[in-house]
C-alpha cells in the first residue's frame, strides 16, 4: 500500500499527526497515575488540598489530551484527504492517456470503481492509521510498563488474556479477510450491471428486458449483500466475545486486586489505575485487531489502483521522435496487418494503399469488416503487427503521439458531445477557434440551422449530448473535428446518421471547402453514395482488402464492391 502513498501524501501533515498522537498516548497514560495518586494520597488520607492540586493536574493533562487528539484528527484526516485527491488526479490523468488495448483490459465500470471506492479504503485505511495504527502498539507497551509498576503480580492476568485475544482476533481475520477482499469485486460487479442498465435504459425497455435486467442487477446486488452480511456477522460475533475478554479481565483484576487489597499488599488507587491500564491494553489490542481487517481491504485496494498506475501502454514512444516539416501530410499503408489482443484472426489483413494531400480515402465495407480498426491505426491507438504506416513518409511510430494527435481530426462512429455550450465542444479540437471559424464548420456540417433555432453558439449540450438527435450529435461530432487544424481528418461512418440529402450536402460542402484541398479525407461509409467520388476508395471484407482503386474502377472490376451496389440497389427498390 506504502508505493500508492509515495509521493501522494504530505509527509508534514503526517509527521504532525504522529507527533500529536504521541503526546495524547503519554497524556492517557498519566491520567491513571494522577487517579490512583488522588485516591491513595489524598481520599485515603482525607487531604482535601491535595485532591485539589492533583485534580487541577489531570484538567490540564486532560485538556492537553483534547488538543493532541483534535490536532492529531486534524492533520491525519489532512494526509488522507490530500492522498485521496492526488490519487484520483493521478488515476484520471493516466486515463486520459490509457491506450484503447489499456482500457479494454480494465472496463470503464472498473476504472470508476478503482477512482471512487478503491481510493475512499486507500484514505480511510490511512486516517486510520495515523489515528490508531501507531498508537496501538505504543499504547500496548506504555500501559503495561504502567500496570507493571502498579502491580507485577496482577500483570500475570495477561499471560491468560492475551493468548485468548489473540486467538478470537486470528480466527476472525482467517474468515474476515478474503471476504473483505472479496468486496471491491463485488462492487465492480455492481457497477457494471448498473452502468449498463443506466445506458442502455432505452434498449432494455424497447424489447421488454426490464424483468430480465432487474433480476440481473439483483443477483450482483444480492451477492454483494450477502458477502457484506458475512462479514458484518463474523464481526458482530467479534465484538461480543471481545466485551467478554474484557470483563472477565476486569473480575479477575478485581477478584485478585481485592485479595493483595486485603492483605495490604496493594493500594485501592493502584488497583483502579491497574483496571484502565488493563482496558488501555485491550482496548489496544481490538485497535490492532481492526487494523488487520481492514488493511487488507485497503491492500487490495491498492493493487487495483496500482494496477492501473502502472500500466504499460504497448504503445512505445521512442525517445528521439522525428517532426514533420512538410504540412499537410501523405497517408501511407504498407501491407498492414492487425489482430485485437486475444483474437484468433486478424481483424485487418494486408492493407495497403496510398493517398495524397488533398485527396479524399473512401473505405467500404460490410460490419465487422475492419474499418473502424483501421482508421483506429491512423490515429495510433493501436499498432500494425506487420507492415508500416506512413505519416508524410515517416513510419507513424517515429512520430511523438502529441505529433500524431495533432496531425489527425477524428470524428468517431459513435458521436461523444460532453456537458456545456456547443461552442465549448466545438472548441475541443482548437482552444483558439474563433465565432466565424465555428460558425464555418457548422455550416459545413450542415448543424448551422439547427443551432441557430436555438440559442447558437451558447446552445446548451447535455451530459452525452442527450437533448440533440443521433444526426444532430454527429454533425456537431464532425463539426468539431473540422475546427480541429489538422492534416488528416477522418471520418468513421460519421455520415451514417445523415439522410441522403444531408450527407450529399456535407460532402459537398467538404469538398468546396478551400482549407480541405489540402488535406487528407478518410471517410467511412456503409452507402456507395458516402465514398464514391473518393480518389482512392478500398473494400474491406471480413478485414481483407478485397479491392482498390476509383468508383468507375472498382465498379468494373470488383466483385465485392458490385455486390455491394447491387444490394443497395435493391435495398433502394424495395425502399422506395
Ligand atoms: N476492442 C476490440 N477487441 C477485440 N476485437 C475487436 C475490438 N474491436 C473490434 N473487434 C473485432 O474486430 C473486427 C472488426 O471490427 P471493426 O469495428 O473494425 O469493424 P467495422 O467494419 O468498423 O464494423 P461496423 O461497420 O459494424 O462498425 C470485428 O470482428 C470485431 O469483432
Amino acid at each position: 500500500m506504502f508505493h500508492v502513498m509515495k509521493n501522494r501524501i504530505s509527509l508534514m501533515s503526517v509527521f504532525g499527526a504522529i507527533v500529536f498522537m504521541s503526546l495524547q498516548v503519554l497524556g492517557t497514560l498519566y491520567i491513571p497515575n494522577i487517579t490512583s495518586d488522588i485516591v491513595n494520597n489524598g481520599i485515603t488520607r482525607g487531604d482535601t488540598h491535595y485532591i485539589i492540586v492533583a485534580g487541577i493536574r489531570m484538567l490540564v493533562v486532560s485538556l492537553f489530551v483534547v488538543i493532541a487528539s483534535f490536532m492529531n484528527v486534524l492533520l491525519a484526516s489532512q494526509a488522507s484527504q490530500k492522498l485521496g485527491q492526488n490519487l484520483r488526479n493521478d488515476i484520471y490523468r493516466k486515463v486520459l492517456y490509457m491506450s484503447n488495448d489499456e482500457f479494454d483490459q480494465i472496463g470503464t465500470s472498473s476504472l470508476i470503481t478503482r477512482t471512487t471506492n478503491d481510493v475512499v479504503q486507500i484514505q480511510n485505511v490511512t486516517l486510520m492509521m495515523l489515528r490508531m495504527m501507531i498508537m496501538a502498539p505504543i499504547m500496548m507497551i506504555g500501559a503495561s510498563f504502567m500496570a507493571y509498576q502498579k502491580n507485577q503480580q496482577l500483570t500475570k492476568i495477561f499471560v491468560f488474556v492475551l493468548p485468548i485475544l489473540i486467538i478470537v482476533i486470528g480466527i476472525t481475520m482467517y474468515f474476515a479477510v478474503p471476504l473483505f477482499k472479496a468486496m471491491q469485486k463485488k462492487i465492480d460487479r455492481l457497477n457494471l450491471v448498473f452502468r449498463e442498465g443506466l445506458t442502455g435504459v432505452r434498449v432494455i425497455r424497447a424489447f421488454r428486458q426490464d424483468d430480465w435486467e432487474q433480476e440481473r442487477f439483483d443477483v450482483a446486488n444480492k451477492d454483494y449483500t450477502h458477502n457484506a452480511q458475512k462479514v458484518f456477522s463474523i464481526m458482530a460475533v467479534m465484538y461480543p466475545l471481545m466485551t467478554l475478554i474484557m470483563s472477565g479481565t476486569n473480575i479477575s483484576i478485581t477478584w485478585f486486586g481485592a485479595k493483595y487489597i486485603a492483605n495490604q499488599s496493594m493500594e485501592v488507587g493502584n488497583l483502579i489505575a491497574f483496571m484502565t491500564y488493563a482496558m488501555q491494553i485491550l482496548m489496544s489490542c481490538m485497535m490492532l485487531s481492526m487494523i488487520f481487517v481492514f488493511v487488507p481491504r485497503a491492500q487490495a485496494s491498492a493493487t487495483r489502483i496500482n494496477e492501473v498506475l502502472k500500466m504499460k501502454s504497448d504503445i512505445k514512444e521512442d525517445t528521439q521522435t522525428d517532426v514533420l516539416h512538410n504540412e499537410p501530410a501523405d497517408l501511407q499503408f504498407e501491407q498492414v496487418d492487425f489482430g485485437y489482443q486475444g483474437a484468433q484472426e486478424c481483424a485487418i489483413k494486408a492493407v495497403d494503399f496510398h493517398v495524397k494531400a488533398g485527396q479524399t480515402l473512401g473505405i467500404i465495407g460490410g460490419t465487422g469488416s475492419g474499418k473502424t480498426t483501421l482508421v483506429s491505426l491512423i490515429a495510433r491507438m493501436y499498432d500494425a503487427q506487420t507492415g508500416l504506416i506512413k505519416l508524410d513518409n515517416h513510419d507513424i511510430r517515429s512520430l511523438s503521439l502529441r505529433e500524431i494527435n495533432d496531425q489527425v481530426s477524428l470524428a468517431p462512429q459513435k458521436a461523444v458531445l460532453f456537458k456545456g455550450t456547443v461552442r465549448d465542444n466545438l472548441k475541443y479540437g482548437n482552444s483558439k477557434a474563433n465565432d466565424e471559424q465555428l460558425w464555418h464548420a457548422l455550416e459545413i456540417a450542415q448543424a448551422a440551422d439547427f443551432i441557430k433555432e436555438e440559442q447558437g453558439l451558447d446552445t446548451l449540450v447535455e451530459q452525452g449530448g442527450d437533448n440533440f438527435s443521433g444526426g444532430q450529435k454527429q454533425r456537431l461530432a464532425i463539426a468539431r473535428a473540422l475546427v480541429k487544424e489538422a492534416s488528416i481528418y477522418v471520418f468513421d461512418d460519421s455520415f451514417s446518421a445523415l439522410d441522403f440529402k444531408t450527407d450529399s450536402l456535407l460532402r459537398q460542402a467538404l469538398h468546396n471547402d478551400s482549407r480541405m484541398q489540402s488535406k487528407v479525407m478518410v471517410i467511412v461509409g456503409q452507402r456507395i453514395s458516402t465514398i464514391a467520388d473518393a480518389d482512392v476508395i478500398i473494400v474491406l471484407d471480413h478485414g481483407k482488402m478485397v479491392g482498390r482503386g476509383t468508383h468507375q474502377e472498382l465498379k468494373q472490376n470488383n466483385r465485392t464492391y458490385q455486390e455491394i451496389i447491387k444490394s443497395q440497389i435493391k435495398g433502394e427498390t424495395v425502399n422506395g
